[in-house]
């Protein structure tokens, strides 16, 4: 909610509310607050008609057949029209009173409580947006992200202030590289190259990078999750400080909240992933993890990084980022690349605080998360074929394989970033890596997952009206749940998800579309 007034006067007006003996306000007195000081929450962004949007654009997804497909596919694509919105001038006049911030550009919100662009949602809302044809819209995300690594120096969880202490799953390279292989727009990518790089520091350097020894002595540069906040989260404050209630000292709440904040940092908050006990949220150890997607996506930025400098003639930083990428994939193989198991483990450091840290096996985190199959993504892994038939071996009996899709782990613990819970990104990563395998299987595998994911997607459709941030992979048509909100609907990736599939794998007349 934003202020009506300033700051100051707000608080002066809050401080003289009517207090109880506990100290507490009246539901009534703090309603009759909420309504003189703040504006409905929202109000700072105003929908926004996106300048690129025809009703079926010439081209769209030629290869769906089916009619009932085809008429969902449509109205999925109208979703852009109300997912988008432009900031309000006031927040641009007078933009203390917000926590939005000020972006100039046209974004697409993923929806319901999250109002507000998001960063890693952002790459599959531009992955539907070219498959509607808005390659404008695209652009326009891209642009409002380079604008927050020009003010803050790295993108943002989220464009809220409040969001300023963390970034989220680094994709900007992928959604420049994307747009580019669309438009061929050089201009686009010499504008973005300054911030890709700025970007790349971020991620390797102070409290991101860690040194690690593996067992034949050579020293390697890995990433990590790190929010530069020991707080509650602001957007999630009563949440947390419950959560803290039970450790005891001041600084054993910091070292949570830090965790908490860093666990938002990898977009899979919360998850079993990052617990050293599962069933207790104050573990979190998040800090303490090496994590082989977010390893993934450095490499992806490095080698984006190295062909987009290298279309725009920039041979000396194409040099460089390629020596990089040859770098972490040699640190990816031997820190988590698991040959007998034929997955990409975690790696959890034994303590935070060395210089550089000793690689031992048991670091490897060996319980089954779909992360763990993120790498197949990238083209260097997925070229090579006796890596791949060992990790398709492993994908098939790791148990994530369910009827309505890939789950994110096999713990019911009741986090959204677990069982059942299937989300849009992890499907797309993994599928579009085994589609671009040699491998007929994988192939065979990726357009088996798709055409489930698409038909839990269309079926709750039918049945709810909307799309969801999330599903229920257990069986087909059922939306996600648990986690520290109620589910939401609108939704941005899981409509880009849905649009990126059909583009790819189409959808003949004769295919059943229902469950
Ligand atoms: O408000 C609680 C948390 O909500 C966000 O996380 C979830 O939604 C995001 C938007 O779809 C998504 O990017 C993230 O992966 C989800 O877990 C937010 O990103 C968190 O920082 C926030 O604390």
């Amino acid at each position: 909610m934003s202020l009506k007034f300033n700051l100051s006067k707000t608080e002066k007006e809050f401080d003289k509310l009517k207090r109880r003996k506990s100290g507490k306000v009246s539901v009534k007195d703090l309603s009759g607050f909420i309504k003189s000081y703040l504006n409905e929450a929202g109000s700072d962004l105003v929908y926004h008609e996106p300048v690129d949007f025809e009703y079926e654009p010439i081209g769209f997804l030629p290869r769906v057949e089916n009619l009932k497909v085809r008429k969902w596919a449509v109205e999925i694509h109208s979703l852009w029209k109300s997912l988008s919105r432009k900031v309000d001038d006031r927040v641009i006049e007078n933009p203390d009173l917000h926590t939005i911030l000020p972006l100039k550009y046209p974004m697409v919100i993923p929806g319901s409580r999250f109002r507000e662009v998001y960063y890693w949602d952002s790459y599959w809302v531009i992955r539907g947006l070219l498959a509607s044809k808005m390659y404008e819209s695209a652009k326009s995300v891209v642009y409002n992200l380079i604008s927050l690594v020009d003010e803050y120096g790295f993108v943002l969880n989220g464009a809220r202030a409040y969001y300023s202490n963390r970034s989220q799953p680094p994709l900007l390279s992928s959604m420049v590289f994307e747009i580019y292989k669309r438009t061929n727009d050089l201009s686009f990518v010499k504008k973005s190259l300054p911030a890709l790089l700025k970007e790349h520091k971020f991620w390797n350097s102070g409290v991101h990078e860690v040194k690690i020894q593996d067992s034949e002595g050579c020293i390697h540069s890995l990433s990590r999750y790190y929010a530069m906040w020991n707080k509650p989260r602001p957007e999630s404050f009563t949440i947390d400080k419950e959560s803290a209630l039970k450790l005891l000292s001041d600084s054993d709440k910091q070292l949570f909240y830090r965790e908490l904040a860093s666990t938002a940092e990898s977009g899979w908050d919360f998850s079993t992933r990052w617990m050293r006990n599962q069933s207790d949220l104050t573990t979190l150890a998040t800090t303490s993890i090496l994590p082989v997607d977010l390893n993934t996506y450095i490499l992806k930025m490095e080698l984006d990084i190295a062909t987009l400098a290298k279309t725009i003639g920039d041979s000396l930083t194409a040099e460089h980022f390629s020596e990089a990428s040859e770098a972490r994939r040699t640190a990816i193989n031997s820190i988590f690349w698991n040959s007998e198991k034929g997955q990409w483990f975690d790696y959890w450091l034994s303590n935070n605080f060395e210089e550089v840290h000793k690689w031992e096996a048991q670091g490897q985190n060996q319980i089954s998360f779909a992360s763990n199959f993120i790498p197949v993504w990238i083209e260097l892994f997925n070229s090579d074929d006796s890596k791949m038939e060992k990790v398709i071996k492993s994908f098939q009996s790791s148990g994530l394989l369910c009827a309505a899709g890939i789950a994110t782990s096999l713990s019911h613990s009741s986090e959204q970033w677990d069982f059942p819970n299937g989300w849009a990104p992890l499907q797309h990563m993994i599928v579009e890596g085994l589609a671009r395998s040699g491998l007929k299987e994988a192939r065979c595998m990726a357009k088996d997952i798709a055409v489930r994911w698409i038909r839990t997607n269309y079926e709750t459709y039918k049945e709810t009206g909307t799309m969801h941030e999330k599903y229920d992979v257990e069986a087909c048509g059922k939306f996600g749940g648990g986690g520290e909100y109620v589910p939401q609907t609108g939704f941005g990736w899981s409509n880009g998800v849905v649009l990126a599939f059909l583009e790819e794998f189409g959808w003949p007349q004769d295919l059943e579309i229902g469950c």
